[in-house]
């Protein structure tokens, strides 16, 4: 399905929750909406499953409208399937029979041959005759998923559909669920707390704060190219440094020269320089303290403290092993940084 909210306002009693949230998820695509906690995302889930009204604005799917002021598609004519972190199992149904549930029209042996299917594809075959009850939090939730799978429905919503599972399993999982999704074309919006998870399951990343979305944008854009100071901070570590932009888009910082290939004017701004985009050169005249060490495994992440002031990371191979103190020399690995105006 192609999914497009124009504007769309939606919120409980009191105020808006959503605010004037526009973006377009295109046929096959995978979307993430990621958000502090509170932001309003499971509200804009909702909103798109046909479960809130809205105040203004429209949704639409493959071009239906689906909502808009005094109009709105009920949940079980719109075609979406839903993986809510509240929606439970059927208790009293074994886990063969959740799953099959969404397929009551379909023929009996069709019928449990897929659910078969899917309950072999999240790792749960052997669970089969498993009531809700008898089984963890994270097969619950895998079984939520299986059950939504079932039916392939045309878009998919999808509510911190792996927070109960580990990261080992979560990896797989949502390559997995990615795979499927794409094989089949099917449309699916997740919402996520988890960065890792929405840079290795999305296609397009949706930055949501109290109830605006910030940038709508691919994870590679989110992270190197922010549009403000918030999704800045809000998607991934780094550091703000100052920097002074003439006016052919050059920005001089005291770690060195880097072109700002978005416009800005020319003046004092803040350089933000991500983990990756600093790097240890012993022959670089830039010489940084080491206030602060994290190992982080094949890779340790320092933090440095430069002569004039300012703090930076890198993220350096762990087998250097520097220690705390230590005078270092660095540079700047990339050509290329995003500025902010100061103010
Ligand atoms: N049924 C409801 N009635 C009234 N207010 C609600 C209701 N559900 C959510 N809210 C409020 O709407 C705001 C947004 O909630 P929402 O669940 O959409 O955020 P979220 O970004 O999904 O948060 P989280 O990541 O914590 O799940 C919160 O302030 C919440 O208190």
């Amino acid at each position: 399905m192609h999914l497009q909210l124009e504007s769309v306002s939606a919120g409980y009693a009191g105020a808006d929750v959503i605010r004037e949230l526009s973006f377009e998820l295109p046929r096959g695509s995978i979307g993430c909406l990621l958000g502090p906690s509170g932001s309003g995302k499971t509200t804009a889930l909702r909103a798109i499953a046909g479960f809130e009204p809205v105040r203004s604005g429209r949704i639409l799917g493959d071009g239906r409208l689906l909502s808009a002021p005094g109009w709105h598609v009920p949940p079980e004519a719109r075609a979406i399937g839903m993986v809510f972190q509240d929606l439970a199992l059927l208790p009293h149904l074994d886990t063969l029979a959740n799953v099959a549930f969404g397929l009551q029209r379909w023929p009996r042996r069709k019928r449990l041959a897929r659910a078969l299917a899917l309950l072999e594809l999240v790792g749960l075959r052997d669970h089969a005759r498993a009531y809700p009850h008898e089984l963890s939090g994270g097969q619950q939730q895998r079984v939520a998923l299986a059950r939504a799978l079932a039916p392939q429905p045309p878009l998919l919503l999808l509510d911190e559909p792996f927070s109960s599972l580990d990261a080992e399993l979560r990896e797989r999982l949502g390559q997995e669920l990615r795979r499927i999704l794409q094989q089949r074309g099917t449309t699916a919006l997740l919402v996520t707390h988890s960065q890792q998870e929405a840079f290795a399951m999305a296609d397009v990343i949706g930055v949501i704060e109290r109830g605006r979305l910030r940038q709508w944008d691919s994870a590679y854009t989110l992270y190197h190219r922010p549009a403000d100071r918030f999704v800045a901070d809000f998607v991934g570590e780094g550091a703000l440094v100052p920097g002074e932009r003439d006016e052919t888009g050059v920005v001089r910082m005291e770690l060195g020269r880097a072109r700002c290939p978005t416009p800005g004017r020319p003046g004092a701004v803040q350089v933000l320089l991500r983990p990756g985009d600093v790097t240890h050169d012993e022959k670089s005249p830039v010489r940084a303290t080491i206030v602060h060490k994290a190992f982080r495994g094949a890779e340790t992440l320092y933090t440095l403290r430069l002569g004039g002031g300012s703090t930076v990371l890198a993220l350096l191979p762990s087998h250097l092993d520097f220690r705390v103190g230590e005078t270092v020399g660095i540079r700047l690995a990339v050509t290329e940084v995003t500025a902010f105006e100061n103010g």
